[in-house]
């Protein structure tokens, strides 16, 4: 099995309005996030990709258009935008378009990733 990733950014602000008032992240905060699109396939193209790299372009320009410098709360329309919820919506979004796709992962900061893997 041949394995590709690819890596993506965007900074962004949310509130998880579901948590407690007295969580951090119950107050509007921002990050520098980072997801990563996982493709895999059992063989080769003709050009020996898995899927030639350039070929996600159109997903950069769908975070640069729609999720970078945004309020992630008002793009996907819910107060729970978790890096879990981000990476399921990455993930569909991807695998839409690129059947190859097996996973997305999402970083908020240095420290912590959350995937969807389905
Ligand atoms: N499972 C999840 N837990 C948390 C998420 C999430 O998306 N999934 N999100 C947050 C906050 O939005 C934010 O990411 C804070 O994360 P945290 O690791 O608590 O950040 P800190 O830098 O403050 O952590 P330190 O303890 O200082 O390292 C919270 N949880
Ligand atoms: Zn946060």
């Amino acid at each position: 099995m041949f394995r590709i990733t690819k890596e993506f950014a965007f900074s962004a602000s949310h509130q998880l309005c579901q948590l407690p008032a007295d969580h951090q992240c119950a107050r509007l905060h921002g990050h520098n996030y980072i997801v990563v699109v996982e493709l895999v396939a059992a063989e080769l193209n003709a050009f020996g990709f898995v899927r030639d790299y350039h070929e996600l372009a159109p997903f950069k320009r769908y975070i640069d258009e729609h999720f970078d410098h945004r309020h992630l709360n008002e793009v996907l329309g819910h107060d729970t935008v978790t890096a879990e919820h981000l990476a399921r919506h990455f993930h569909d979004w991807c695998a839409s378009r690129w059947p190859e796709t097996v996973a997305v992962r999402v970083s908020e900061t240095p420290k912590t990733w959350a995937e969807f893997r389905p």
